[in-house]
């Protein structure tokens, strides 16, 4: 029997939807059931139930977006670190592998190659946004498992929830048989508040950038074969492959779902930070070679996005 913790959340109810498609037995522990944070409790279950393998969605990432988490600081603390570091701990301790959902926004920006080779951008600015568009692929690389995050409270611009995020993966890393997975900015054809494409579709203004997305269904299929491939544990970068600029993605919006809408962009980033956004957002560029030669498979990112465009279905039809 699988253990699935958040199942109540955006990503949860994914895995909810993919366990159940495949018809794999799982059990779900909501909040309100268990206090998460604490250690004896959670080893007191997990001794009982003696799930194989626990998958940990659950997680604090403030509303309407990230913004929240700035104010928000004692729950965000609790649901992003001390959570996931009482889950490590009592798995450890009784042998139980466990996945635990990340985030790829411990990173921002992407590697340029250009007169002095490969070097990190960070600054994805709209003008370097519509070079990223102009320059062939093999000019420009995403961040690969093995570098260091770069957007953490360990530089000097983070957002408290990508801080949290991070000081979470340090701690539990090294802890047991443990998944740690990196989506960034999942979307599929549901709309709903934390679906990038939805928050596209109603944000009043958009913030010009380049990113890696995770479609949340191939999301969640791809960490459940991790898991039942068995293959080696570690940090994975579970995103659809490829990268996309809001400007394609806007683009695509208006070519099949809403020709009738017309969409406004922030100037810069100094409009957009003055205006709409209290913290730093990442905007990054993901790889994802370690985990299709692991041999799990992620159709690419603009193909994903067709699909759920084609297949839109809005919040009040489903
Ligand atoms: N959505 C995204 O854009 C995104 C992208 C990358 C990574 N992630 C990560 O994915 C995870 C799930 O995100 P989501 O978007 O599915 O969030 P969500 O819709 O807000 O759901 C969060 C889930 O976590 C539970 N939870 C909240 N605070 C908790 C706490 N202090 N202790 C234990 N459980 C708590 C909630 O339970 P209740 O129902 O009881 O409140 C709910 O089941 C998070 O760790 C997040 O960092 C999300
Ligand atoms: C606020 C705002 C954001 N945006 C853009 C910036 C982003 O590219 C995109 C989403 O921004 P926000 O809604 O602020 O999302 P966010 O920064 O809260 O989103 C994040 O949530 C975290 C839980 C996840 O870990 C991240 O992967 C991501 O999904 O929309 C606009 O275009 N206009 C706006 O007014």
């Amino acid at each position: 029997m699988i253990l699935l913790l958040g199942s109540s959340g955006y990503l949860g109810r994914a895995f909810q939807t993919i366990l159940d498609q495949r018809g794999e037995k799982y059990t779900t522990l909501p909040r309100s059931e268990a206090n998460h944070t604490r250690f004896s409790s959670l080893t007191e279950w997990l001794r009982v139930h003696q799930p194989e393998f626990v998958i940990n969605a659950a997680g604090y990432t403030g509303r309407p977006n990230v913004d929240a988490c700035e104010k928000a600081r004692g729950e965000t603390l609790d649901g992003n670190v001390l959570w996931p570091i009482a889950l490590a701990h009592a798995c450890s301790l009784l042998e139980i592998p466990f996945g635990h959902v990340s985030s790829g926004c411990l990173y921002n920006g992407a590697y340029l190659n250009g007169a002095h080779g490969w070097n990190v951008e960070t600054d994805l600015t709209q003008d370097v946004v519509g070079e990223i568009i102009n320059r062939s692929p093999n000019m420009i690389r995403g961040f690969s498992e093995d570098d260091a995050p770069n957007f953490t409270f360990r530089q000097s611009k983070c957002s408290f929830y990508s801080g949290s995020k991070a000081l979470a993966e340090e701690a539990i890393a090294d802890l047991g048989e443990c998944y740690l997975w990196r989506p960034r900015l999942p979307f599929d054809h549901f709309d709903h508040p934390k679906n990038y494409l939805s928050k596209l579709l109603r944000y009043e203004k958009l913030y010009s950038n380049v990113n890696s997305l995770s479609h949340r269904m191939d999301f969640a299929n791809a960490c459940l074969d991790c898991w039942k491939q068995r293959v080696p544990f570690g940090i994975y970068h579970v995103t659809n492959p490829g990268y996309v600029t809001t400007s394609e993605v806007v683009e695509r919006i208006q070519e099949i779902l809403r020709p009738d809408k017309a969409f406004a962009f922030w100037k810069n980033d100094l409009e957009f930070y003055t205006h709409a956004a209290d913290a730093a957002r990442s905007n990054c560029i993901l790889e994802t070679n370690k985990l299709i030669e692991a041999g799990v498979q992620m159709r690419p990112v603009k193909e994903a996005l067709e699909e759920a465009l084609r297949f839109w279905k809005p919040e009040h039809l489903h």
